[in-house]
This record gives C-alpha cells, structure tokens and sequence, in this order.
C-alpha cells in the first residue's frame, strides 16, 4: 500500500486536489485500459468535488460511476447519494445512462438488492464469483465516528469479507456497501475528511495501534494507492 496525506488549507482547496488526482486518474485509465471506473461516496464534503467533476469536458462515454455505500431509499428520496450525485453532476453531462451503475434499493428487502448489485459489478468487471475486481477509483468520506461508506463502528458489515457488497446499517437505518476488501482492491483510494470534528477519529484511524472494528477507516488498506485529502481544521495534528 502506498499511502500519501496531504492537508490542504481549506474545503475549496480540498475539492481542487481532489479533482485535479481525479482527473489524473481519469486520462491514465482511459489510456490505458480504455474506460475509467469511480465508485462515490455520499455526504457534504463531496458535492462540491462533483459539480466541479460536472463543469468539465470529458469523455463521459468512457466513464463509469458507481456508489461505494447508498442509503436504503428511493433515487427520489432526499437522502439519496444517487440523486445528490445527479443533481450535482450526473444530470448536467451527457453521460450515457447505462454508465451511471445506481445501487438497486426497490426490492424492499436490502439483502436482495445487496446481491443484485454484487451480480451487476461481476458481470460489468467479467469477475468470478469471490474475485474482487479493482476499480480506478474509490472516494470515500469519513464520519466523525470514524466510519466510512457504510460500514459502521462494531456492525456485521465489517466481518464481510467473502462478497463485493452487503447491507450496512447505521442505527435503525439500512445502507448497500462496498466490503472493506472490495474497497481495498481499488487501484486508488482517495478519503475525503474536511472539519475539526473529524480530528479526534482521525488520530484514532492513523494510531499505530487502535481497534478496526471500533474505527472502520483503519480496515481500509488498498493494495493499491492511498490519498487521504484533508483540511487544515481536519489534519491539524496529523503527522503524515
Ligand atoms: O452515505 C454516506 O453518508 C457516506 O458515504 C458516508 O460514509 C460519508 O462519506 C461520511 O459520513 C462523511 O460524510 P461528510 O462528508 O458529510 O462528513
């Protein structure tokens, strides 16, 4: 794992990195590999990363976007990742729909849905059953609890560790994510974490000794790269 931690002085300056590594990414991926595949996080801090993602003039036939974690809701719901993605950037380009991957969550019964993701990232990657296929790109954001996607502090979800997808919960609320392993196949990994409050599950996630299943963050160690991309008030103390 290669691991790099940038602060930078604020939120704005944070989504300019972010989008400039996402771009990077983006024209090494389609040079080399002829598509470019981003798995999104939901949450604040990312929206203004997306609208910048939508400002730009891209080969959106070659891009695919998926979502790392979305709340067990309807696409119209408002607390839906999928619609804060759409109306952020989305549904400003000319993206073909059919590579905007939305997390299925009609089914009424999350473990369904969770399968039926799983099966449709199998097929879209020609991956065996129990391979963790790679993406160029997971975003992922981190809670002040130090949780990221949808896998929360002492759940289920984090002793998944044979599938690509599974049911999260946070409190009483269901969530679809990403497995920590399946994140972990990412050829990038890229934690957006803005704000004091997040400081002290920060200090936990990069202690050189804490609980996994206490801070999830810690479980994610890609094989690949890792870019934790924080604002000052968030990376003060950090000692990258
Ligand atoms: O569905 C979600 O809510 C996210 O995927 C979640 O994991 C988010 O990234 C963190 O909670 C950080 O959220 P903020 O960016 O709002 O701090």
């Amino acid at each position: 794992m290669n691991k790099t931690v940038e602060v930078l002085p604020d939120q704005p300056a944070l989504v300019a990195r972010a989008l400039d590594l996402i771009l990077s990414k983006l024209e090494t991926a389609i040079q080399q590999r002829g598509q470019f595949t981003i798995a999104l996080s939901g949450g604040s801090t990312p929206k203004p990363l997306y609208e910048a993602i939508g400002n730009q003039k891209l080969p959106w036939d070659k891009i695919h976007v998926f979502w790392g974690d979305e709340r067990y809701v309807a696409p119209d719901h408002p607390d839906s990742n999928e619609l804060m993605a759409r109306r952020a950037w989305l549904d400003r380009v000319p993206m073909p729909a059919a590579n905007i991957h939305a997390v299925p969550t009609l089914s009424a019964n999350p473990a369904v849905d969770a399968a039926k993701y799983e099966q449709h990232l199998q097929e879209f990657f020609h991956s065996a059953p129990g391979k963790f296929p790679a993406l160029d790109v997971v975003l992922l954001g981190m809670g002040d609890d130090a949780h990221t996607a949808s896998l929360f502090p002492h759940t289920e979800a984090l002793k998944v560790c044979d599938r690509l997808i599974t049911v999260g919960n946070k409190d009483t609320s269901q969530r679809i994510t990403f497995t920590y392993p399946f994140i972990n196949a990412a050829r990038s990994v890229i934690f957006l974490a803005a704000g004091a409050n997040k400081r002290p599950a920060l200090a936990q996630v990069f202690a050189p000794e804490a609980d996994d299943f206490t801070y999830p963050s810690r479980l994610i160690k890609p094989q690949g790269e890792l870019v934790w991309l924080l604002d000052a008030a968030a990376g003060l103390e950090l000692k990258p």
